[in-house]
Formats: C-alpha cells, sequence, structure tokens
C-alpha cells in the first residue's frame, strides 16, 4: 500500500533524570499535529518478566540489546506509515547512535539534546528514588557523539518551557541536521 507521507521523528537524548519524559509529555499538547510519544521504556515495559529460565548477566544484556534494537525500528516502522514519533531515549552507548543512523536513514529526525548540570541529576534521583543512585552520572557519554539540533537545560527551567523552546525552534533548525552530519562524517 502506497504511504502519502514519512513521519518525522524528535529524539530527546539526555542521562537519566535529566527530565526527557517530562519535556516529552509537555510537548504533545504544544504540537499541531498528533505525535506519538514512545519512550524506550514503553517497550522494555511489553517484555515479560516471568518466565521460566533462570538469565545470567550475558542473557540480560543480549536481552537488553534486542530490545533497543527493537525500539529503533519500532519507531522506523510508526515513522514509515507517516507517523510522527517523540523518541524518548539516552544516546547512551555509541552502537545505539550507529544503528540509529541506519534505521532511520531518510526519515527527519531532530536531536535534541536535554541537559542537566551533575549536582541536580544526582539531587533528582535521590529524590525519585526508582532509579539505581550513580545511573545519571554514568551516563555522561549521552553526548559524545557531539552533534545536536536544539539544546535545553532543565537545570533551572521546567519541562514546560523547555518544551515550548523545542516547539519554537523546531522551523528553524538549520539543515543539514545532526543525524545528516553524523552520516557524513561516517559515510554512510
Ligand atoms: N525541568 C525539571 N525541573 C525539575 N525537576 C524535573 C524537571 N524535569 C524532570 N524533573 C524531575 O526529575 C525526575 C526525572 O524526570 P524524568 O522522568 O522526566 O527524566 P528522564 O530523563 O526521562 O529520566 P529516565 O531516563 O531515568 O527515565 C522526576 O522526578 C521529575 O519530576
Amino acid at each position: 500500500m502506497e504511504v502519502e507521507r514519512r513521519g518525522r521523528v524528535i529524539l530527546l537524548n539526555g542521562a537519566s533524570s535529566s527530565g526527557k519524559s517530562s519535556i516529552g509529555r509537555a510537548l504533545l499538547p504544544l504540537l499541531p499535529d498528533p505525535w506519538f510519544l514512545v519512550p524506550v521504556d514503553a517497550i522494555g515495559a511489553m517484555r515479560s518478566t516471568v518466565h521460566t529460565r533462570v538469565l545470567d548477566d550475558r542473557d540480560i544484556s543480549e536481552i537488553l540489546r534486542r530490545t533497543r534494537l527493537g525500539y529503533h525500528r519500532a519507531v522506523a516502522a510508526l515513522a514509515s506509515a507517516g507517523n510522527d514519533v517523540i523518541m524518548d531515549y539516552p544516546l547512551s552507548e555509541q552502537w545505539r547512535v550507529e544503528d540509529l543512523l541506519e534505521t532511520l536513514q531518510g526519515y527527519d529526525v531532530t536531536l535534541v539534546e536535554v541537559r542537566c548540570s551533575q549536582d541536580e541529576l544526582d539531587r533528582r534521583e535521590r529524590v525519585r528514588g526508582d532509579r539505581p543512585v550513580g545511573l545519571a552520572r554514568s551516563q555522561t557519554m549521552v553526548y559524545a557523539h557531539g552533534e545536536f539540533d536544539i539544546a535545553v537545560d532543565t537545570t533551572t527551567a521546567g519541562p514546560n518551557e523547555c518544551a515550548a523552546t523545542i516547539v519554537n525552534a523546531l522551523g528553524t533548525v538549520p539543515l543539514p541536521k545532526a543525524f545528516d552530519r553524523l552520516r557524513h562524517r561516517r559515510h554512510i
């Protein structure tokens, strides 16, 4: 069946507790069109936690890797049918970036860097209590690939303010976008 348009993608990238999910929720009512909010956690939550086989560390790491590869392809599948998708996803391993560059080739991806000071990340982690202490600190490599289209800093700005900044900037992002610059660097 012929699909008339390719969906757009907004990728909210930042360390744990930087505020990606909060911004994702705040973005929806500000966008003119009905976007899908697809956090990686929502895909992980669909995976069974009750099974008969005992998993070792290697099994678990392979399952997590497959989950993330599946997430990339689920987003591409939605966008391939013309759906606009917000990803809430830390680029905390280099292979995630590499795989997304291939999987989302041909799609309009806006890469948003969600920043937050380390002290504030530590504070949020302590307050929320549902993430291992030190997770945010372990994810400082989320920006290591070195490119972004829009940056917001949640250290002092709230989710609504950051979402408004993103919506206002969406139409004026310089081309080529971050994903295309990264592809150019890697000759993909
Ligand atoms: N701009 C902000 N100012 C103050 N607190 C915030 C802000 N954004 C998020 N928080 C708080 O920080 C915690 C983490 O927020 P959120 O779930 O949005 O982050 P996240 O980056 O999606 O985290 P994770 O990757 O671990 O799911 C929550 O308790 C939330 O209320």
